[in-house]
């Protein structure tokens, strides 16, 4: 059996703005798709009108059916994750018993669980050990997916051989997907872009300028190619699309909730406010980030100074300050 034949349908979990993007890519990629949301309305109005809540705009073709009963993936042979990291441990759980055993589950999720310290294919290893777990990464706008733009992403499974069957029976002309055998070097390089993009968005909204900017983003990169190689991941991939490629990306553009959360920050906002009710991955990644290169004797002043920012514990000038008037020290 080809790839093409046993992947022939896949599901999707999640119907915000990411999982209906990437059902919409996966039937451009000649799939068919079963999106499952939890949210019974929205999956009437996209099953009557085609039309997607989260994402304005798209229309979801006739070859994705939207449902509300998590059984419907049982027609899947892989699945697409695509819940916010703090609720992947409940989807999780729940597709563990709705599921059969053996199948590929590729979150496309990015962040760190709060409470354990997970990486997400480690949450899915952990709620559903019937499944093989995967991560879809990279600079990627759902908006930008949906309107079929030129995007390239990285899929990786421990398994190389699986991570490039899905790679190829995924990708499209508008999407290419790269495959890797480095699932955690893909995951963290998502999870830590969004802190930085998060604190990008505060020096711009301080009025602090492009060159403030810059500085930020390279010595944010360098926390995370420290934070990434303590784990043990390939260097390659904390320079390819799930790292430098998201990290460019995200502190650069507006489009970016992670950055438009930090921009609002930088303004006066307060985290409560700045939140404006969108899903700002990174304000609940930096804490725990922070956290666990403390553990590991690593010095990540960015992402500290975001999680303190968050929690109230210091104002954004203040934080700012604190940065620059660390020692003078060696770049590496
Ligand atoms: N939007 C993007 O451009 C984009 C791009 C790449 C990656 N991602 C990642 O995709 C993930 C999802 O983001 P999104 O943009 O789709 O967010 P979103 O806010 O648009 O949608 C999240 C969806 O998850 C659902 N959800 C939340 N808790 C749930 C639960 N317990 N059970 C079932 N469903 C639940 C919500 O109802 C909503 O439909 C995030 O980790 C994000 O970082 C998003
Ligand atoms: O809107 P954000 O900040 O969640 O970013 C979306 C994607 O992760 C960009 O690659």
């Amino acid at each position: 059996m080809t790839p093409s034949d046993r992947f022939a349908t896949i599901g999707v979990a999640g119907g915000g703005a990411f999982g209906a993007a990437l059902a919409l890519a996966a039937a451009r990629a000649g799939r068919r798709v079963i999106l499952w949301a939890r949210d019974a309305e929205a999956v009437a109005i996209m099953r009557e009108s085609r039309a997607v809540p989260r994402l304005p705009g798209a229309t979801l073709p006739e070859s994705v059916t939207p449902v509300a009963e998590m059984a419907a993936l049982s027609q899947a042979r892989a699945l697409i994750l695509a819940v916010p990291t703090q609720a992947l441990r409940p989807v999780c759980a729940d597709l563990a018993r709705a599921l059969p055993a053996g199948l590929p589950a590729i979150s496309a999720a990015k962040g760190i669980e709060q409470k354990s310290g997970l990486f997400t294919t480690q949450i899915v290893a952990e709620l559903w050990p019937g499944a093989v777990p995967a991560i879809l990464s990279g600079p990627s706008f759902a908006a930008d997916i949906a309107r079929g733009l030129p995007t390239a992403l990285t899929l990786a499974a421990s398994d190389a051989a699986l991570a490039q069957d899905l790679a190829e029976v995924l990708s499209s002309a508008s999407l290419r997907i790269y495959h890797s055998n480095d699932p955690r070097g893909v995951e963290i390089g998502g999870a830590a872009k969004n802190v930085l993009a998060i604190a990008a968005g505060i020096a711009i909204g301080l009025g602090y300028g492009e060159s403030a900017r810059a500085a930020l983003v390279a010595r944010g990169f360098a926390e995370l190619r420290r934070f990434g190689e303590a784990f043990g991941v390939q260097s390659e991939t904390l320079m390819g699309l799930s790292g430098l490629g998201d990290v460019v990306l995200s502190c650069a553009s507006a489009q970016s909730r992670n950055f438009a959360y930090g921009l609002a920050l930088g303004q006066g906002r307060s985290p409560a406010e700045a939140a404006g009710g969108k899903l700002a991955e990174g304000a609940f990644t930096a804490a725990i980030l922070a956290e666990m290169a403390q553990a590991r004797q690593i010095e990540t002043p960015i992402a500290e100074a975001v999680a303190a920012i968050i929690a109230g514990e210091v104002g954004v000038r203040e934080a700012v300050a604190g940065l620059l008037a660390r020692p003078i020290r060696a770049e590496n």
